[in-house]
């Protein structure tokens, strides 16, 4: 083979190289990227865009860990990476490209609160800029990134949280990333605006188990721990949990077959405490029970299982067409009819001897399980979803024979959601309030009054909230 002669060498420093080298392409954290940009322009859920985009593009193992840890959580930090951004920045963020700021705070998430390398976070973050936008947007994200990394999370923390002393809800609001509204509404519920609301916020951060419900009648929770590796829940009779990140438990054999689904353990409770109270109607035949807003069908299935055990039916009411389908799916087998109408409209007066609303809400009792949700949600939603919340409730006590039982459950402590819509449709109707608790015998911790407060940080469940009503 011909060699061409080498060049004589010239003597000299050596010459400075004038064209940067070519980014390195990173696949794990070009899937966060990603991930964090649909979020922001599509609406899209983090947790449904993801694992789709690691299963195209082949991203498994580490790459796949890293992707997910990055993605999930950036979005459960954004408002509190775009606070510490806003002090490192010259230029407003509200200025600055929403594509680039997307990068911005999966390197500030990275400087923050991962213990990758500074020089790795803010390089690769540099790198995925240049890779699509060139050096001069890769050098202002270089000098904004290098900034944050001056100083730790607790650091910032100090300098950018209000003080703990005067306003201890906004500084824990602040130091564990949650908008002031939601930290505010939490401490409303637990009365505490110290350990215990810093240990509920917390919690929002760590990744929940998997709870399964075993379908009664069909296996047992033993059972089912046994054949899924999972341990018994301590509190649900029906409950198995795995382990977080388990795999995704669809491709678990009982529950593909049915015999078990996904659920809460939370979840499993709210639905047996409405089986639990004894009847004071006129005896009928067989009980009638209604499940008033049962899409995506996790509590009707359960329902509908513990109702082939004891004789009873099962109305399920769901006003989506796409919900109502989910539904229809999850009851299948089961003596539960399936009804596409609104809930405030549906139904015979006094036709039910047990109704659920199992009301849509706020949903802030499930954050840990949707990274975005913190910053999505708006206060100005409360007011419509309460509205909507003491309808449906007020329908569900016309439905409900005298001497018959009435389940109120949100998956949220604001109060307004909780207690709030509870003690106005009693007032409106004289529903009689039941002690709650007595039919959660299995839980501890369930501090003061008639009602029933579940939370991550004190049961490992969502924070659900359930009431029981006597028409
Ligand atoms: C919190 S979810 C219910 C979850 C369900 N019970 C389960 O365990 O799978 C609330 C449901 O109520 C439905 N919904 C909203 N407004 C409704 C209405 N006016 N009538 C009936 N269903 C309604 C929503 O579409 C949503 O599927």
């Amino acid at each position: 083979m011909n060699r061409r002669p080498s060049r004589p060498k010239r003597p000299g420093p050596p010459k400075r190289r004038t064209t940067p080298r070519p980014p390195v392409d990173d696949p794990a954290r070009r899937a966060a990227l990603d991930t964090l940009r649909a979020v922001r322009a599509q609406d899209a859920y983090a947790n449904l865009v993801l694992p789709g985009m690691l299963r195209d593009r082949r991203i498994t193992g580490r790459d796949a860990a890293l992707a997910t840890e990055l993605a999930y959580g950036s979005c459960r930090a954004i408002g509190w990476l775009d606070q510490v951004l806003e002090a490192c920045s010259e230029r407003a963020l509200s200025t600055v490209d929403p594509e680039l700021l997307d990068a911005l705070r999966l390197g500030a998430y990275q400087l923050l609160r991962t213990r990758i390398p500074p020089h790795a976070a803010v390089a690769s973050t540099v790198d995925l800029v240049r890779s699509e936008s060139g050096s001069k947007l890769g050098g202002f994200v270089n000098a904004v990134l290098r900034r944050v990394s001056e100083a730790d999370e607790a650091t910032w923390v100090e300098r950018l949280a209000p003080d703990a002393a005067t306003d201890p809800v906004g500084h824990l609001a602040t130091a564990t990333s949650h908008p002031k509204w939601i930290a505010r509404a939490f401490a409303d519920a637990l009365g505490d605006t110290g350990d215990e609301l810093a240990a509920a916020l917390r919690a929002d951060d760590r990744r929940p188990a998997v709870h399964l419900v075993a379908r009664p009648g069909e296996i047992s929770a033993d059972e089912l721990a046994a054949v899924t590796g999972g341990d018994v829940a301590p509190y649900s009779p029906y409950g198995v949990r795995l382990e977080a990140g388990a795999g995704d438990p669809a491709d678990l054999e009982p529950v593909a077959e049915k015999f078990a689904a996904v659920q809460d353990e939370g979840s499993q409770l709210c639905a047996l405490a409405l089986t639990r109270p004894e009847l004071e109607t006129v005896a009928a035949q067989e009980e009638r029970w209604l499940d008033l807003c049962a899409g995506p069908g996790g509590k009707a299935a359960l329902l509908g299982a513990l109702a082939a055990v004891s004789g009873a039916t099962v109305d399920a009411v769901e006003k989506t067409p796409h919900r109502a389908g989910l539904v229809r799916g999850a009851v299948e087998g089961l003596p539960v009819t399936v009804h596409l109408a609104d809930g405030r409209e549906f139904g015979e007066p006094g036709s039910y001897d047990r109704v659920l609303v199992d009301a849509p809400c706020t949903g802030l009792g499930s954050l840990r399980r949707r990274p975005e949700a913190r910053w999505r949600r708006q206060p100005s939603d409360v007011g419509g979803l309460t509205k909507l919340q003491r309808e449906l409730l007020m329908r569900a006590v016309e439905l409900v024979r005298p001497g018959g039982v009435v389940a109120y459950v949100v998956c949220s402590p604001h109060l307004a959601e909780t207690v709030g819509v509870v003690g106005d449709v009693v007032r409106r109707t004289g529903a009689k309030p039941l002690p709650a608790k007595e039919f959660f015998p299995e839980m501890p911790d369930l501090g003061d009054g008639d009602n029933v407060q579940l939370w991550p940080h004190r049961h490992g469940t969502d924070a659900m909230f359930c009431a029981l009503l006597r028409r």
